[in-house]
């Protein structure tokens, strides 16, 4: 466990916050494993890819978020060369525009895509298809139509139902699906429980204990118009603890082995997903991804050598930690309010210019944030502050808990890492507040990836009655 999953508060001086959360003696003082690589402070002011952030706000507006783009690119290389020899797919559900989409092809990397939209993106990137992967647990016709028209390089099968659509599809089409069966492996993964998907009960995947994944398998091998890639497990998100993955790998590496022998065939492939956790709080440490090809190397060659098998292609999917630690959320500070708690503490609640409409995670994982004053220094005595949004919801908080200086202001601006993973791409238009910009620095260059969405495109979609 975590130390701040313990949960429990206690009394600083009029202040009370989490017990993992130490006052820091310098509030201006950025802590390097929870931003990008190129994130520092020149005269108390962020800087990022060697851009200021008063520039950023000045030209693009708030909230934006903020990608540094030699960061993200950086850990796309950092998987491509520890788990040399095998494929990486970065997942794109953690943050997929055609930049992303190019900077992971041009990094050598593979993509997973789990809708018609994302495929869409990853093909108007130029990503060419055979290094796509759709994913997906009700994956429509439609969608089915498209992935197998541009060629990609394997669906993933969630479902019974889905095997006879591609079935059908293929056929129609003249085409051969290449597929891998995705799989739950009966492991229950620490991590949040709306992000574990290897525990039996729960919507991803077909079972390898009763025996669902075997008899999918075998539907496949008979199918002439689908060619079975091999087993898929991808145990949740979010997670530390590198015990589950290993028994899951135990366990696929198992199906793997029992498919060569009451089958016959070899599959060619084995994927072990993605989920490796990143920093979002001070305690938080993540392992590198040297750290994980080593262990999931081991245990794999382990395994298949135990069981006489020859090791298949092996290939991975993570999402939030190539793209997470890339980026942070720029706001501008609106209102700062002290409020009363019990026992005579109080605590400062910061509200900004977006909220759970560009950062859910807080509202749907209780997950934890940090953040730093972005515009300036201070020397002011840090306060405990929580930094909440702009939506009609007591639980719109962005940061529940983070000492800032106690002069934090109207029109200062704040930084939030960590958002660069299911932030824009959860995003909504709760309270019809448009979707935030995102840009890219390197090298002293701010360029625009996804612009601000404005009224008038939300409003377009009201055709009126
Ligand atoms: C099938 C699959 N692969 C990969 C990922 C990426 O996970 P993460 O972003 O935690 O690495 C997900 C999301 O949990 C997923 O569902
Ligand atoms: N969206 C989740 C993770 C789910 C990943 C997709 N299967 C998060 O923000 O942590």
């Amino acid at each position: 466990m975590r130390a701040h999953e313990a949960g429990a508060l206690h009394g600083q001086a009029g202040t009370r916050g989490p017990a993992w959360l130490d006052q820091p003696d310098d509030p201006n003082a950025l802590v390097p494993q929870l931003w990008p690589a190129t994130v520092t402070k020149v005269d108390g002011v962020l800087t990022a890819g060697g851009v200021s952030v008063l520039d950023i706000a000045r030209e693009y507006g708030t909230p934006t978020y903020v990608v540094d783009e030699q960061d993200f690119r950086d850990r796309a290389r950092a998987f491509r060369e520890a788990f040399v020899g095998w494929d990486v797919y970065y997942a794109g559900k953690a943050f997929l525009c055609t930049a992303t989409a190019r900077w992971v092809d041009e990094e050598g990397l593979n993509l997973d895509v789990c809708t018609a939209g994302e495929l869409a993106v990853a093909l108007r990137a130029g990503v060419p298809a055979k290094r796509i992967g759709l994913h997906g647990n009700n994956k429509s016709r439609r969608e089915l139509v498209r992935a197998l028209d541009a060629g990609v390089g394997r669906i993933i099968v969630d479902s019974h139902a889905e095997i006879d659509r591609i079935v059908e599809v293929a056929t129609e089409l003249g085409v051969t699906a290449r597929v891998m069966v995705r799989v739950t492996a009966g492991v229950e993964a620490h991590t949040h429980e709306y992000i574990a998907t290897a525990h039996e009960d729960q919507k991803f995947g077909l079972s390898i204990t009763d025996g669902q994944a075997l008899d999918a398998v075998r539907r496949i091998l008979d199918e002439p118009s689908m060619a079975l890639l091999g087993v898929h497990s991808h145990i949740g998100s979010q997670i530390f603890d590198t015990s589950g993955f290993e028994v899951a790998a135990r366990r696929v590496v198992g199906l793997h082995a029992q498919i060569i022998k009451e089958y016959g065939y070899t599959p060619p492939e084995l994927d072990l997903g993605g989920g490796f956790g990143i920093a979002y709080t001070t305690q938080d440490d993540p392992s590198t991804p040297a750290q994980l090809a080593a262990g999931m190397r081991e245990i794999v060659a382990y395994e298949c050598g135990a069981l006489g098998v020859a090791m298949p292609r092996l290939s991975i999917e993570p999402g939030r930690a190539i793209a997470g630690p890339s980026t942070f959320t720029l706001y501008e500070v609106g209102t700062v309010k002290p409020v009363a708690l019990d026992g005579g503490a109080t605590r400062t609640y910061v509200s900004v210019d977006g909220g759970m409409s560009d950062n859910i995670r807080t509202a749907l994982y209780d997950a934890d944030y940090s953040c730093t004053l972005a515009s300036r220094g201070s020397e002011v005595e840090p306060t405990l502050t929580r930094i909440v949004g702009k939506h009609c919801e007591a639980g719109d908080i962005i940061v529940k808990d983070e000492f800032l200086p106690g002069d934090l202001a109207i029109a200062d601006l704040v930084a939030v890492p960590g958002t660069g993973a299911y932030c824009r791409s959860m995003a909504s238009n709760y309270n019809h507040v448009p979707k935030a910009a995102v840009v890219a620095v390197r090298e002293g260059e701010v360029r625009l990836m996804l612009r601000r969405e404005t009224e008038d495109e939300m409003l377009a979609l009201d055709v009126g009655y």
